[in-house]
């Protein structure tokens, strides 16, 4: 896990080569749904644990067949709430919930919409009370212009005041990163990689396309 310098609180994986050989496969425009929907699985799990070494940890007695010793469990693990954010964060959570076995889920559509407004629609959501023992961790593998976290952070606002608020993604914009992290200064943001970029329509350089698209096929256009 490596500090991004230009922000406080922005961290990537970019030092971990596993983790970099999954997000290389997740790039390349041959990799299929199935192998896609794994790959976001995969960081889900890894990316997952990496973040269990930030957490507060509580040493307790165990006992083995053979004497007494001290051992170690995860206090913030047990206190876990993820917000999985539709549609291509649902693989993301899949693998962040193997690791974050207690946690309490929230779910929340947004579809952002085209450029340049890139509004976003939010119709569905569904969060968890949050407590002051919580640690949120809203999962999206793309941060783009950010519209999305912004609007999605704005109303976990609502439900309570966590001890931590994380955001989980595969790649960022600078600029995204830049725009939550004026309006939210105190959510922390891990992702595998910053990119360089975004294109004219938003998208990330170089990126991996879609993600939603590639993990779960493009909508039908009904006119
Ligand atoms: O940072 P932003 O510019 O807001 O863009 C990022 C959002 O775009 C994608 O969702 P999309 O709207 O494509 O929905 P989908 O996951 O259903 O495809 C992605 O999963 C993020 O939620
Ligand atoms: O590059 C991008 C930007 C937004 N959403 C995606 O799925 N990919
Ligand atoms: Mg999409």
């Amino acid at each position: 896990m490596k500090a991004d310098e230009r922000w406080s609180g922005v961290y990537s994986f970019e030092d971990s080569p596993f983790i970099m050989e999954v997000l290389t496969e997740l790039r390349d425009k041959n990799t299929d749904s199935i192998a896609f929907r794994k790959g976001l699985v995969k960081l889900g799990r890894y990316m997952g644990y990496e973040l269990t070494k930030t957490m507060d940890i509580e040493e307790v007695d165990v006992k083995t067949p053979l004497e007494k010793t001290k051992g170690v469990i995860v206090r913030d693990r047990r206190n876990v709430v993820i917000i999985t954010v539709l549609r291509a964060a649902i693989p993301l959570m899949e693998g962040l919930i193997k690791v974050f076995e207690h946690a309490r889920v929230g779910i929340v559509s947004a579809s952002r919409g085209k450029a340049p407004k890139f509004e976003i629609e939010m119709n569905y959501i569904k969060i968890p009370d949050l407590r002051p023992e919580d640690t949120v961790i809203v999962a999206d593998p793309m941060i783009a212009t950010g519209s999305t976290l912004i609007k999605v952070l704005g109303e976990i606002e609502k439900y309570g005041k966590p001890k931590r608020k994380i955001v989980l993604g595969v790649l960022a914009a600078p600029e995204g990163i830049s725009r939550i992290k004026e309006q939210f200064p105190e959510v922390e943001i891990f992702v595998a990689k910053v990119d360089r970029e975004l294109n004219e329509k938003g998208y990330i350089l170089p990126g991996l396309g879609d993600a939603g698209d590639r993990a779960f096929g493009a909508p039908l256009k009904v006119s």
